[in-house]
């Protein structure tokens, strides 16, 4: 049995909470002090408090007052799973209608038209009043936008759109992500990978290119990476960008956010002057930096958000992407929703997109069963004690890939050793422990120390050796990748840059770390030839629907899932919920 910390000053029900793990000490002692300032001593209502910050701290936005009964103990990721699951805690929940009418009665809290206080209770719905304001933020900006008038498509803006190949039928997805982005101030097109998102992208932009006077584009997403990927590739495939400013940059800098503050230079009262705003990898933003670009994006802008609202979340609060592909009002146009989604995967085999589509649908079985047929997926027992040799398959990816990225290195071919190192990638959910990527990396790198000569035997650097940058400068950012290669007789790391390699003394890269395996949170925006997953085990916090989803879409060739059906089957039917009133 687990035991969890519990503040010295709690008693009744709360102490109850703290004890079961449903509460950390941080939950209580916000919700005491707020109690405390607001003269609050029912302790129903303090309790709904500290499970409003608690669940503010898991990523929702909110506290579903009604549903707060099927919430499961906070455990830590690394946690170890114990057999069988953890017990259900028994637990005195009050009686919902009772506990909603001692929030409504409470000095601290608000209700949706109310003063501000505190906390606001909204239908069963409790906020910070932070929360609940940029929550409505965010609906306002798009439901206003949703109201003004389309602007019908100048033909030869769809014709010039259109033009390039491969030639869209009016059915097809992609042709009516085009369409909308053409006509309405908001469009939202979400996708998996390799569904078309960037190449839709290039023919919208294609569409808008004026060459008397050519629109301000801002191609911007939550990390540096991802901007510089888009512009990247839609710069590749415009050919010429003429009759185009495109500028890129993370959303921070677009806003011209103070780091360490919340002040910024666009808002409501200035507004960013770009003609169009182009946001990928719109499912790691959150609902605080949505709803401060809202605020920032002014009516004349054409505003497109490009994201897979299946993947794992943003890392802070909310899931808005997911929230507004959900609704079926928040973006529109007066011809209907301006909502479209990409779901040909052209990039990845069809067992994979298959495979895919059952977890997103939630369909354990299929899965299964698609697993027991497949070749390029698979799914191979590991409970976290096998030896890494038991797994020839992934020995096999190992090496093969090590020997190609060496090969490069050795060569002095740094963007090789880079497209080489995408081959194969152990992704694990956990950071630590027996299912964790420093064990399975520590490993991988002793495996392969055995059977390559000068291999990561030394503290480094060597040839062919594969880093991950972990912390952002001027030049690098975290998730970066990169290779050590032979370089005019010295060792020199050449990094995966999106405008080109950069070229460092590995001794500078103070912030790197060995790439042997990844995080599959880190893994998100990139794809390699064959991923090699390491399945939590059940009763892992991270074991849901988004974090299998997100490996398996990362594999374009093969797809080798190392756990047991049970982890699976768990994952598959535990969609990661995150409780919010956008879109209800
Ligand atoms: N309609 C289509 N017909 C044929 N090939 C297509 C079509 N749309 C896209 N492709 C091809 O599929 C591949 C993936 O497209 P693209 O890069 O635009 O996808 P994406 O959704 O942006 O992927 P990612 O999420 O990885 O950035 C590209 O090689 C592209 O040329």
């Amino acid at each position: 049995m687990r035991t969890h910390e519990v503040p010295v000053a709690a008693s009744g029900v709360l102490l109850q909470f703290c004890e079961a793990g449903m509460l950390q000490p941080v939950d209580f002692h916000l919700a005491r002090r707020m109690a405390q300032l607001s003269q609050e001593s029912d302790e129903r209502v303090e309790l709904a408090m500290a499970l409003a910050t608690r669940e503010l701290r898991l990523g929702s936005v909110c506290l579903d007052v009604a549903a707060a009964h099927t919430l499961r103990p906070d455990v830590e990721e690394d946690q170890v799973a114990e057999p069988g699951g953890a017990p259900e805690p028994d637990l005195e929940w009050p009686p919902v209608q009772e506990w909603l009418a001692a929030l409504k009665a409470s000095p601290a809290v608000s209700g949706p038209a109310g003063p501000d206080r505190p906390f606001r209770l909204v239908g069963d719905l409790l906020y910070l009043e932070r929360f609940w304001a940029e929550e409505r933020a965010v609906e306002t900006v798009l439901l206003r936008r949703s109201a003004l008038p389309a602007a019908p498509v100048p033909g030869d803006a769809l014709a010039a759109a259109l033009a390039t190949s491969p030639a869209l039928e009016p059915a097809d997805p992609q042709y009516l992500a085009v369409e909308a982005a053409l006509t309405n101030p908001t469009t939202v097109i979400t996708g998996g990978p390799g569904t078309g998102k960037t190449t839709t992208v290039a023919r919208i932009l294609r569409g808008l290119q004026d060459h008397e006077h050519p629109p301000l584009v801002a191609l911007t997403a939550p990390t540096g990476k991802a901007a510089t990927r888009l512009e990247t590739s839609v710069r590749e495939q415009l050919g010429e960008a003429d009759g185009l400013r495109l500028r890129s940059s993370t959303l921070h800098k677009l806003l011209e956010i103070v780091p360490g503050r919340e002040r910024r230079t666009y808002g409501p009262d200035n507004p960013l002057p770009h003609d169009v705003v182009i946001v990928d990898e719109t499912s790691m933003v959150s609902l605080t930096m949505m709803s401060w670009l809202l605020e920032a994006v002014a009516d004349s802008t054409r505003l497109v958000l490009i994201g897979d609202p299946d993947q794992l979340e943003s890392v802070e609060v909310g899931a808005v992407l997911a929230d507004i592909a959900n609704s079926e009002a928040l973006v529109s146009s007066p011809t209907g929703s301006a909502v479209v989604s990409l779901t040909r995967n052209w990039r990845s085999n069809q067992e994979i997109n298959a495979l895919a589509s059952t977890i997103r649908t939630g369909d354990a079985d299929l899965a299964l069963q698609l697993l027991a047929d497949g070749t390029t997926c698979t799914l191979t027992p590991y409970t976290g004690t096998e030896p890494l040799s038991q797994f020839p398959t992934l020995t096999t990816d190992l090496l093969g890939c090590a020997n190609a990225v060496r090969a490069a290195a050795e060569a002095g071919d740094g963007e090789l050793a880079n497209r080489e190192l995408e081959r194969h990638r152990i992704l694990c959910a956990h950071r630590e422990g027996a299912f964790g990527v420093g064990r399975w990396g520590a490993n991988a790198r002793a495996w392969l120390s055995e059977r390559l000569p000068d291999y990561g035997l030394t503290a480094g650097p060597w040839v062919g050796q594969p880093l991950l940058i972990t912390r952002s400068s001027d030049t690098v950012a975290n998730g970066d990748t990169a290779v050590v290669v032979r370089r005019g007789g010295r060792l020199v790391a050449c990094i995966d840059r999106a405008r080109g390699p950069l070229w460092r003394d590995p001794a500078v890269l103070d912030d790197a770390v060995d790439l042997h395996a990844m995080t599959i949170h880190k893994s998100q925006g990139s794809q390699f030839g064959t991923v090699s997953v390491i399945l939590p085990p059940v009763g892992s916090p991270l074991l849901t629907r988004q974090l299998l989803y997100t490996a398996v879409t990362r594999a374009k060739e093969g797809v080798r899932l190392y756990g047991t059906p049970e982890s699976l089957v768990e994952a598959i039917r535990t969609p990661a919920r995150r409780a919010s009133g956008l879109g209800r």
